[in-house]
């Protein structure tokens, strides 16, 4: 098993060691610029992120306090936990042990802690064979220029079983100021009547990921998604305001429209999630608090990972009188 390094600014713990790391300056094991790394410079949303979660401080209500029912309902069904595992995606191709898929090893995982499992770009054949694993699913899709591959795979998502379907509209801009090109492939401009034809073209709930104001959220209700992950993709967006920082107006814009809400980014533990719940998030997704246990130990690291964060969360539940995931209430939480 390879060592940690916890990020003291980030708070994400990373890779030390890996023999198969392409740039040794970065804890990114994959490819050199497949994803962002962390800088810890103050242009960095992920700093903060940390800062701003760890300036909120919780209040003790024990009195009548009693031990909480983590069960929550999302798309009508039931799962063990609202901690959710994250649209990761390109995971299987950046271990040097090609037998291991820990794309399949995560949704082995989900299926077993019987939590949501998101899934993010991949091919519709790689997708096929994640889904194969039986963990419920959200697909999440690039806002590809070609727009006909975007309903193409929509449908492709509700053969195959998916509880929901969307787009991560946050990863339409790429860090040249131009539209981001993913794998050879390009992406484009995402317009409201855009998202209004997605949601139509298919029955399930459709999910806009990676919404940022009050404005995208309503935008997102109006064109008819079920769905938002209040989000900016491990901070694609430079100088990106903390998502639990705007999760309280968005929340209060979308009260009465029963839109689910989803929230990420830098949830690292169950005290974490636990921030992100009380201000207003219907469930939470975790990327990076799973991702260096998924690809040291695979499906097993990621299930420890998750009990460890179920224990976290329901442990500031019973401190904070929180009986079950219906009952938040965020003024248990004061802000440094
Ligand atoms: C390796 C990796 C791959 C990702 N791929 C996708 C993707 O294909 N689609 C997507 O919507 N989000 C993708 N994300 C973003 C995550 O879903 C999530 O929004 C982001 O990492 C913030 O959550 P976190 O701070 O818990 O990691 C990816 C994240 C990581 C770390």
């Amino acid at each position: 098993m390879s060592e940690h390094k916890e990020d003291a600014v980030t708070g994400a713990s990373f890779m030390k060691e890996l023999k198969q790391e392409k740039d040794p300056s970065s804890p990114w094991p994959g490819p050199k610029g497949m994803i962002p790394v962390t800088s810890g410079k103050a242009d960095d949303a992920n700093v903060h992120n940390r800062a701003y979660l760890d300036n909120i401080l919780v209040e003790m209500r024990v009195i009548d306090a009693v031990k909480p029912d983590l069960t929550t309902e999302i798309f009508g069904k039931k799962y063990a936990s609202p901690l959710t595992l994250a649209a990761l995606s390109h995971l299987n191709k950046v271990l040097d042990d090609k037998s291991r898929k820990p794309m399949q090893e995560k949704a082995a995982a989900a299926k077993k802690m019987r939590v949501l499992n998101w899934i993010g770009m991949e091919t519709d054949e790689e997708y096929a064979e994640i889904v194969a694993e039986g963990a419920e699913t959200v697909r999440i899709i690039k806002p590809f220029a070609d727009h006909q591959k975007i309903l193409d795979e929509i449908k492709f998502a509700e053969d195959h079983g998916a509880v929901a379907v969307g787009i991560d509209i946050d990863h339409v801009a790429g860090t040249n100021g131009d539209y981001d090109v993913v794998d050879g492939i390009p992406l484009g401009p995402i317009t409201e009547e855009d998202l209004r034809r997605y949601v139509n073209s298919t029955k399930l709930p459709f999910v806009a990921k990676g919404v940022l104001s009050v404005r995208d959220a309503l935008k997102a209700w109006k064109a008819g998604c079920k769905a938002i992950v209040v989000s900016h993709h491990h901070g694609r967006i430079p100088f990106g305001l903390p998502p639990l920082k705007v999760l309280p107006d968005i929340e209060k814009a979308l009260q009465g429209t029963n839109m689910t809400i989803f929230v990420d980014g830098s949830l690292m533990s169950g005290y974490d999630a636990y921030k992100a719940l009380a201000l207003g998030a219907d469930a939470v997704l975790i990327g990076r608090g799973i991702l260096p246990e998924l690809l040291d130990d695979g499906e097993k690291g990621v299930e420890d990972k998750l009990q460890k964060m179920n224990e976290e969360l329901s442990q500031l539940m019973l401190y904070t009188g929180v009986k079950d995931t219906e009952s938040f209430d965020p003024s248990v939480l004061h802000f440094n």
